[in-house]
C-alpha cells in the first residue's frame, strides 16, 4: 500500500528551514539564528493549496473537508513535512550531525532545499557577508551523493560477486542495495533509463557508479530550490547566478520570515491576507471591517513588506514552493465520494469531504486499496456516474473524482 508522501526540507544551518516549516505549518518548530537549533528531525503537517474540485461545480459553499480546509474553492490539503536537521559540508563523513541527517532523509519523497541567497551565512551557517550561495546548491547535492556512493562502495566487491552468482538483473541487484531508501524497481529502472549506456554491472568503475548514483538521486530525491531571504538587499544578484547556473532546476523565490510575520498579523487581526498572494488589506482598505488599528511603526513595516517582497515577487513564495515540491512528484488531489451525483459522503449535504494526494499514473483500484485496504471492488464510478475500470489511471483532472462500490465482506480476488 502506498504511504503518504513526505516532503523533506533540507539546507545548511541558518538557511531558514525552521522558518520555512513554520510558515507552512503554523507549528512552532524552534527558530533561532544559531546552527543546530533543530536537533531532531521535525515532522509537521503543512498545507498544500490547490484549486478544489468544488469550484468546478460551483459548490464552494458546501465544501467542508474532513482534513484541512477550503475557502472559496481554494483547498488546503494536509501534507507531511520533515525538517531535516543541520547538514554541513563533510556530513557524509560524520561531520556536524553527520549520518543522522542522511538517515532521516531516506524517508523523504522530494526535497525542498532552502538556500540562503542573502550571502550572510557561510557553509556552516555562521554569520558572514558576501558568501556565494551557489556553493550551497553544489555541496548539498554532493553530500547526499557521497553518502549513497559510500554505502555502495563499502560493499561493492560482494555486491558484484552476488550479482554474478545469482545471475540477477541490474535492477534487482540495485533494488537490494537501495531498498533502504524506500526505492522500488520502477524508480531504479527510471534511473537507469537516464543513462546513455548502462553496461555490465560487473564492469562498472568508480565514475560509472557515480553516474548511476546521480541518476538514482534524480529519481529518489527530486529537489526544488527555495531561494530564501529575498527580502535582503544582497539577494538579487545571487538569485540570478543560481538560476543561470541551474536552468533545469525548479527554483522558487521565498521570504519565509515575511510569511511568518504576515500570518502573525492575521492572527492578531491587524490585516486580512490571502496566503500565496500579494494581497493585504488593512483597516484603511476595509474601514467597515473589525480589523485593529496599526501604529505608525507597524504601518511602515507592512508597507516595506509590500514594496520589498509582495509587489516585487508577487508573493512570499512559500505556498508556491510546496506546490512545486508536490508537482515534481506528480501528485494529484483525488476526491473520493459516496454519492457521485451530489459529491457527498453519507447523508449530509457537504461535498468533497475526502481528498488525498495520489501519484499521477496510479491505477484507480490502488487508490481504493490505499483508502480501504484489501477489499473487493464491485464497481468504480467517475463524474456523471460513468464506470471507470480498475486499471484506469489517475491524472490531472482525470479520474480524480471517484466513487467506490465495495462487495460487503468480500475478499480480495487478485
Ligand atoms: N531576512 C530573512 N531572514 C530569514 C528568513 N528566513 C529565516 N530567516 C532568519 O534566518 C535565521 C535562521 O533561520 P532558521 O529558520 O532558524 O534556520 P534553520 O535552517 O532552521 O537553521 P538550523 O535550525 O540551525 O538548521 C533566523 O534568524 C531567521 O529569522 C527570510 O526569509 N529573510
Amino acid at each position: 500500500m502506498p504511504r503518504d508522501p513526505l516532503i523533506g526540507i533540507v539546507g545548511k544551518p541558518s538557511s531558514g528551514k525552521s522558518t520555512t516549516l513554520n510558515s507552512l505549518t503554523d507549528a512552532s518548530a524552534k527558530v533561532g539564528a544559531f546552527p543546530f537549533t533543530t536537533i531532531d528531525p521535525n515532522k509537521a503537517t503543512g498545507y498544500l493549496q490547490v484549486e478544489c474540485a468544488c469550484a468546478r461545480f460551483g459548490k464552494q459553499d458546501l465544501c467542508k473537508p474532513n482534513y484541512g480546509w477550503c475557502t472559496n474553492g481554494k483547498r488546503h490539503i494536509p501534507i507531511l513535512l520533515l525538517d531535516v536537521a543541520g547538514l554541513v559540508p563533510g556530513a557524509h563523513k560524520g561531520l556536524g550531525l553527520g549520518n543522522k541527517f542522511l538517515d532521516d532523509l531516506r524517508q523523504a519523497d522530494s526535497l525542498i532545499h532552502v538556500v540562503d541567497v542573502s550571502g550572510t551565512t557561510d557553509a556552516n551557517g555562521k554569520a558572514t557577508r558576501g558568501y556565494d550561495p551557489l556553493n550551497d546548491v553544489e555541496w548539498l547535492q554532493d553530500e547526499i551523493r557521497l553518502w549513497v556512493e559510500g554505502n555502495l562502495e563499502k560493499r561493492w566487491g560482494s555486491i558484484v560477486r552476488r550479482h554474478t552468482a545469482t545471475k540477477s538483473s541490474i535492477v534487482d541487484t540495485l533494488l537490494t542495495q537501495f531498498a533502504g531508501y524506500s526505492a522500488n524497481g520502477v524508480m531504479i529502472q527510471r534511473a537507469l533509463d537516464r543513462l546513455d549506456n548502462v553496461g555490465k554491472l560487473e564492469e562498472w568503475d568508480k565514475d560509472k557508479i557515480t553516474e548511476v548514483v546521480k541518476a538514482f538521486m534524480a529519481e529518489k530525491f527530486p529537489t526544488v530550490l527555495a531561494l530564501n531571504k529575498i527580502d535582503h538587499p544582497d539577494s538579487d544578484k545571487n538569485v540570478s547566478k543560481i538560476i543561470l547556473k541551474y536552468p533545469e532546476t525548479k527554483a522558487v523565490l521565498t521570504s519565509a520570515i515575511t510569511e511568518v510575520f504576515l500570518r502573525k498579523l492575521v492572527k492578531q487581526n491587524y490585516i486580512k491576507y490571502e496566503e500565496g498572494t500579494e494581497f493585504i488589506d488593512t483597516l484603511e482598505d476595509l474601514p467597515d471591517s473589525n480589523l485593529k488599528v496599526m501604529d505608525e511603526k507597524l504601518i511602515n513595516r507592512v508597507e516595506n513588506i509590500k514594496d520589498l517582497v509582495l509587489y516585487r515577487f508577487g508573493s512570499t513564495g512559500v505556498v508556491q514552493v510546496l506546490q512545486a515540491a508536490t508537482d515534481i512528484l506528480g501528485l494529484v488531489p483525488v476526491y473520493t465520494v459516496r454519492n457521485i451525483s451530489s459529491f457527498t459522503s453519507g447523508n449530509g449535504t457537504n461535498v468533497f469531504r475526502d481528498c488525498m494526494l495520489i501519484r499521477k499514473g496510479t491505477p484507480v483500484a490502488r487508490v481504493a486499496r490505499h483508502i480501504m485496504g484489501d477489499v473487493t471492488i464491485a464497481s468504480i464510478e467517475g463524474i456523471g456516474g460513468i464506470r471507470v475500470s480498475e486499471d484506469d489511471i489517475v491524472d490531472v483532472g482525470k479520474n480524480d473524482i471517484l466513487s467506490f462500490k465495495i462487495v460487503p465482506g468480500g475478499k480480495k480476488l487478485d
